[in-house]
């Protein structure tokens, strides 16, 4: 049986063209003119691009004493609706401290109910001989890149000989780094000192995170990863002073990659300052939002290539979670969505207003991450043998953002009331069309599948070989030459 979306303009990382797209199965078989098939899936005025690839969600996270609200039903449904085909989840360990057990607890929790495919990240939260031998399991489990956070004093924070140590054993498995950039130790002391201003509200959240505490972090972490000789992906992006240092380490020629969220790139810090704590404390998230300064750093550091992945961070918990940070804001689970939401606000705001080509927009949704993750083109791409995760993405189809229409679990949106001019006019997911836009239904839960990453990508491999080449090496001395001691 082929299926055939017709009538299309197929916009890719590279090029724009109007083409057919025949599927067979799950993958896609032909690109061309006129295609014929037994089904047809009308593209007719939409662009076809490759599924949305969203590289970090917190689904059914245990976090801050509750448990993310979004499942990962309700959220690769989301996902669906929003364009978006596979997610990459953020596993933790759990009190065992064991990697395996964690990732089959994932597998245990995510198998039954995602309807879209799915990959893992996994956290390193401290360091030992266990976590270095199931680094490995990690692996071989299909699990090739590991995040690391520098904040979160006394719960997930690591320091610095942690993250060398760990990035070293990223190295030697080709597996990549990842980090959460902000100085701990120093967010720490500023929220301490906020509570002794009886600065208890959720702007207390931003102010005790200036972009400086991120800056230095992401410095530090570049840093780190050079002296291994491993590339780096730093995580939630979200000021001027964090893209600046990946702008100069790539400038140096090393491989350091930054992801923005769709929220940094839109919503402002104004936000905490709003005379409503609910609606506060919903937008809080580590980092915060930022000022619009940052924004248009953001922004011009996706178009010039010093930015390279747009995800959400999507971390939803409900007002009622919130809410265990009212007398205090360090309490508040620090997390917000927008999964659903990413390609349609980043086509209205970056290619509705010229700040992004058609094709720079599928390249920071898709295509980039789907090559740092080592599945490139398996996923990420539209060409023959590739998976027929493909989007229908239609251009006159405006919406309101609103907590009412979306698929999320959430209680609210931080995306309420704004406006957007595109949506998904049509999802497929491995050759099966999960969302129609109209039609509402819900894909079948348990149909996606996990994803198994490979190590040693093209960059991993290419860094370590130049790495091995300018290594230190020992002089070798005559005997003769070397003084003798006294
Ligand atoms: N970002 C955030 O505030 N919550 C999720 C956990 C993390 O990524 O740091
Ligand atoms: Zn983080
Ligand atoms: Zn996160």
């Amino acid at each position: 049986m082929t299926k055939v979306i017709k009538g299309g303009t197929v916009v890719t990382a590279d090029r724009s063209y109007k083409a057919d797209v025949a599927i067979e199965g799950e993958t896609i078989r032909e690109i061309g003119p006129d295609l014929k098939g037994d089904e047809y899936v009308d593209a007719t005025g939409a662009y076809v691009i490759p599924g949305g690839i969203d590289p970090h969600t917190h689904l059914e996270m245990p976090f801050m004493g509750t448990t993310a609200a979004e499942t990962f039903e309700s959220g690769t449904w989301a996902a669906a609706a929003g364009g978006t085909t596979m997610l990459v989840d953020f596993c933790l360990p759990g009190a065992d401290g064991s990697i395996r057990n964690a990732i089959n607890e994932w597998h245990r929790k995510s198998a039954p109910q995602i309807c879209s495919d799915i990959g893992y990240h996994m956290a390193v939260t401290g360091w030992n001989e266990t976590i270095f031998n199931e680094m490995k399991d990690a692996v071989d489990m299909g699990v090739n890149s590991f995040k690391h956070f520098m904040a979160y004093k006394g719960a997930l924070m690591v320091e610095d000989d942690e993250l060398f140590a760990s990035f070293k054993r990223c190295r030697e498995l080709g597996a990549l780094p990842m980090v959460h950039a902000e100085n701990g130790d120093v967010v720490d002391l500023l929220q301490k000192q906020m509570l002794e201003q009886g600065i208890t509200g959720p702007e207390g959240h931003a102010y005790s995170r200036p972009p400086e505490v991120e800056g230095e972090a992401a410095n530090r972490a570049i840093m780190i990863a050079d002296a291994v000789g491993t590339p780096l992906y730093i995580v939630h992006v979200s000021c001027e002073q964090a893209h600046e240092a990946i702008r100069r380490a790539r400038q140096k020629g090393m491989r350091v990659y930054g992801e923005p969220l769709a929220q940094f790139l839109i919503l402002d810090d104004s936000e905490y300052l709003s005379k409503d704590w609910d609606h506060a404390a919903q937008r809080v998230m580590s980092p915060p939002f930022r000022s619009k300064e940052h924004q248009d750093g953001l922004w011009n550091g996706l178009a010039a290539g010093s930015l390279q992945v747009v995800a959400t961070d999507h971390a939803a918990f409900t007002t009622e979670q919130k809410r265990m940070g009212r007398d205090n804001f360090c309490m508040i689970p620090n997390g917000t969505g927008g999964l659903e939401e990413r390609l349609a606000v980043l086509w209205t705001y970056g290619v509705e207003t010229g700040r992004l080509t058609p094709e720079e927009f599928v390249a920071v949704t898709s295509t980039n991450i789907a090559k740092i993750l080592n599945i490139y083109p398996r996923k990420g791409a539209l060409v023959p043998g590739a998976d027929a995760d493909i989007t229908v993405w239609d251009p006159k189809i405006s919406r309101t953002l609103s907590a009412s229409n979306q698929k999320s679990v959430l209680d609210y949106s931080v995306w309420e009331g704004m406006q957007v001019s595109a949506q998904a006019r049509y999802t497929l997911s491995r050759g099966d069309v999960i969302w129609a836009w109209g039609q509402n239904s819900q894909p079948q839960p348990g149909r996606g599948k996990f994803i198994p990453r490979p190590a040693f990508s093209s960059a991993a491999r290419a860094l370590s070989q130049w790495k091995e080449l300018n290594s230190p090496r020992k002089v070798e001395r005559d005997p003769l030459n070397i003084p003798a001691g006294i």
